[in-house]
């Protein structure tokens, strides 16, 4: 959910309904799954590495899986235990990577603080990255000049809703708070593009 507030300069307030852009998108993405499963025979795949037993990182999970079928993309879950090892969290990534019906690869973050998130986050395969955490995207967000195959989808819904409600962006200051990989930077970035 995303209600954004954009305040211009005589402090009028226009509040964004991201329930209601939301539910258009996921209409149209459920006819563009549609028209892929008519034409191709197949629908795209999402798979989702869960490791450790947080209750927010559990329901975010189950939003993810359930805003799948909702649409009709096939989701794919691997849950391991918060004390597995890093190596077992590498191989499911990697058995996902080198399954086709799965076309996106993402590890639920935070991970337990004892394994090494760049290290598990660079074994996804830069073709599968939809979290756009692979070093190559965010780099080829940053220099601009070139496209990265993902973008966060948190700094994209962002933009998206200034953009379905109508609000240009064309010189104006943007103040971000925050500077997550998740949210923040890519959004920071992707603003530097379009504006
Ligand atoms: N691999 C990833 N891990 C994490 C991500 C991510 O994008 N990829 N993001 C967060 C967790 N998350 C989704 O996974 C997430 C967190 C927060 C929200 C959100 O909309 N929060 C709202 C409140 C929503 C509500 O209560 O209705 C808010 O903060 O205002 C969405 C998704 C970390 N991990």
């Amino acid at each position: 959910t995303f209600l954004g507030l954009v305040v211009d300069y005589e402090s009028t307030a226009t509040i964004i309904d991201g329930k209601s852009i939301a539910e258009d998108i996921r209409l149209q993405i459920a006819e563009e799954v549609l028209q892929m499963k008519n034409a191709a025979g197949h629908v795209p795949g999402l798979a989702v590495v869960l490791v450790g037993d947080r209750k927010d990182s559990q329901s975010y999970v189950r939003f993810k899986v359930k805003g799948c079928e909702e649409v009709g993309i096939k989701s794919l879950l691997a849950e391991l235990p918060r004390n597995c090892t890093e190596d077992e969290v590498v191989d499911s990534v990697s058995r996902f990577n080198e399954d086709p019906s799965v076309h996106g690869v993402l590890v639920q973050l935070p991970l337990p603080q004892h394994m090494d998130e760049e290290k598990i986050l660079n074994a996804i395969s830069l073709d599968k990255d939809v979290d756009g955490f692979h070093p190559l995207n965010v780099g080829n967000l940053a220099l601009r000049s070139r496209k990265p195959l993902f973008v966060s989808c948190a700094a994209k819904a962002c933009l998206e809703l200034l953009f379905q409600s109508g609000i240009d962006l064309m010189g104006k200051h943007v103040t971000i708070i925050g500077r997550s990989k998740v949210v923040g930077l890519p959004t920071s970035l992707l603003l530097q593009v379009k504006f």
